[in-house]
């Protein structure tokens, strides 16, 4: 690696917002984002596999009084947002690098207000589908951090994705679901803030129709 990309590099290690697996914050903050984190006592929202981050950000320029964290086990994608955040000079939003299925490492039981899952990869594979981030673990996961009464938002374009989770959603017989399958020809699109992510805007540029639905825990 050449002088600058260290140099780069160690300028990312050093950030502020994002919580890196090596740091020495990882894990730490279980139970306290609000106090030692954010130094607020606003909700705490989450994106799942946020990739750059775009979402999050835009969540946290949107709405000031609320604290928001975007986590991908992605590096390189995540720096995109923590750049963004800090060139904004935002300092309700970070970044935690982490894989989705070590999530009680990071919160404490009812320690999150909403949770976000935003394109997440289909993976179409019988094998994969417990990988699938819409999968009974991951649901029980969430279900764990979110706050009794807290809400779970899906966005995806993908078919598949969307009947399995409305399939597996409709065993648990969630609170007050709410769906669509194109979510910016439905009364829905108040819920989701007028802004998009890095892959729903390529998904809108072709024209494909984006499925949304949100549930209560
Ligand atoms: C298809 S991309 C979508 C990114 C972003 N939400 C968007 O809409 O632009 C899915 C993201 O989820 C992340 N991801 C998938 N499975 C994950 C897991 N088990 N733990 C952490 N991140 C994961 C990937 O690294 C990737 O950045």
């Amino acid at each position: 690696m050449g002088r600058s990309k260290l140099a780069k590099f160690a300028a990312i290690a050093e950030r502020e917002n994002v919580i890196e697996p090596e740091g020495e914050l990882y894990g730490q903050l279980k139970g306290k984002w609000r106090d030692e984190f954010f130094e607020n006592a606003n909700p705490l929202i989450l994106e799942i596999g946020c990739g750059r981050g775009e979402y999050t950000v835009g969540m946290a320029r949107l709405y000031p009084d609320k604290n928001f964290l975007g986590l991908d086990i992605k590096g390189a994608r995540i720096w995109k947002g923590s750049s963004l955040a800090e060139e904004e000079d935002l300092h309700n939003v970070a970044f935690l690098r982490t894989f989705i299925e070590n999530l009680e490492d990071n919160f404490a039981a009812g320690e999150v207000d909403e949770i976000w899952v935003t394109f997440p990869d289909p993976r179409p594979k019988d094998r994969d589908i417990k990988r699938r981030l819409t999968s009974p673990r991951f649901l029980d996961l969430y279900a764990k951090v979110l706050k009794p009464g807290g809400i779970l938002h899906l966005k995806t374009d993908n078919q598949m994705l969307f009947d399995y989770t409305l399939e597996v959603l409709q065993e648990r017989q969630p609170k007050e679901l709410l769906y669509t399958h194109d979510l910016y020809q439905s009364d829905l699109q108040e819920h989701t803030m007028g802004i998009y992510t890095t892959y729903e805007k390529r998904y809108l540029a072709e024209g494909i129709a984006i499925k949304y639905l949100q549930f209560k825990v």
